[in-house]
């Protein structure tokens, strides 16, 4: 078995590297997560990571980074890294180094994904060989879509959790209005989002006239699903019902748009920590709300994708 090549999944606050077996199929025992703040730069993480685990060097490297890729230099979005993909892979001494976009990995990912590894989310049945949509709310949102192309599947890197949202009940226009104020662009992400989850508690709060809250993300759910949520909570409850409702319209939208029959794959962090909360919210129904176009959404399957680590699944399609 060749340990040569490594696969890599930088996000804003984690990097997770793995080996891939002859198979090209990460190996489980080599998965290790490094924080971002510990080192100065993925070469540095990199390095870290071989050392642990008594390798040299790898002869060949994928990895998916949270932030565009435009060119040799690439600076994350949510951390502080910024490096030169040549300037790396010289240092590393990498014969082949691929840098993706994080959710083009992940979309690269959804084929080789066991169903074991996806909850399916209502009804519809997938159309073989048609377009898929992936969205997943992360410390960002992460949108791209995979489309069949001459027996093979092309993943589009695209920046899709900077569209504008369409909001829809009254509460959601209230919040809309007020994160208006703060950012010069309310995006999809500033609402669909780790970070959108407090922004939303704490609009709700501010139009209900309570004062803001020190929330994390995980606050929120951890308040939100209670199984007896406190009254000074109930902001919590609130922007979960807003932000899955959310979810599914720009699930929706996203599938229209790709015409993707394919199904909808849901990943990042923040969905599957939601549990059943997620699976009897409102997403499935607004996903499938659009109108004169509600029967061609009622067929598209939607999953939310369970694996561990299915960015590097998706970048070791690349080597
Ligand atoms: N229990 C939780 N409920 C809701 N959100 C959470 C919870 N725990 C963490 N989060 C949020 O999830 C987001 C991280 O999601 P994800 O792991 O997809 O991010 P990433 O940017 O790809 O990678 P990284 O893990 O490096 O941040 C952060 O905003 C974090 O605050």
């Amino acid at each position: 078995m060749s340990h040569n090549r490594l696969v890599g999944d930088v996000g804003g606050t984690n990097a997770r590297f793995a080996l891939l077996d002859d198979n090209n199929q990460p190996i489980s025992s080599s998965t290790s997560t490094l924080r971002t703040d510990d080192f100065p730069s993925l070469a540095a993480a990199v390095s870290t990571y071989l050392s642990e685990h008594d390798i040299d060097r790898v002869t060949a490297a994928a990895v998916a980074v949270a932030t565009p890729v435009v060119g040799d230099v690439i600076k994350l979005t949510n951390n502080h890294w910024s490096f030169s993909i040549e300037e790396t892979r010289k240092q590393l001494g990498i014969d082949c180094m691929h840098v993706v976009n994080d959710f083009t990995a992940l979309a690269l990912s959804v084929p080789h994904l066991p169903a074991s590894e996806l909850i399916k989310v209502g009804g519809g049945e997938e159309v073989p060989n048609h377009a898929k949509a992936i969205i997943g709310p992360g410390t960002g949102l992460g949108v791209s879509g995979l489309i069949p192309c001459n027996g093979h599947w092309t993943a589009l890197q695209g920046e899709g959790g900077h569209v504008s949202l369409g909001v829809r009940t009254p509460r959601e226009f209230a919040v809309y209005e007020l994160l208006s104020h703060k950012f010069r662009h309310v995006s999809a992400e500033r609402f669909l989002s780790g970070p959108g989850l407090v922004n939303i508690v704490n609009a709700l709060r501010e139009i209900d006239g309570m004062s803001p809250h020190e929330y994390s993300p995980a606050d929120v759910t951890e308040h939100g699903l209670a199984s007896e949520p406190l009254p000074e909570h109930a902001a919590c409850v609130e922007a979960l019902d807003i932000f899955c409702e959310l979810l599914g319209s720009c699930a929706g939208n996203l599938v229209l748009t790709l015409g993707a029959e394919g199904g909808v794959y849901i990943g990042g962090g923040v969905v599957p920590r939601l549990g059943d909360f997620f699976l009897q919210s409102g997403f499935r129904e607004q996903f499938e709300a659009k109108g004169r176009m509600q029967h061609y959404l009622e067929k598209v399957p939607s999953y939310v994708i369970k694996s561990p680590y299915p960015a590097l699944v998706g970048a070791a399609q690349l080597i």
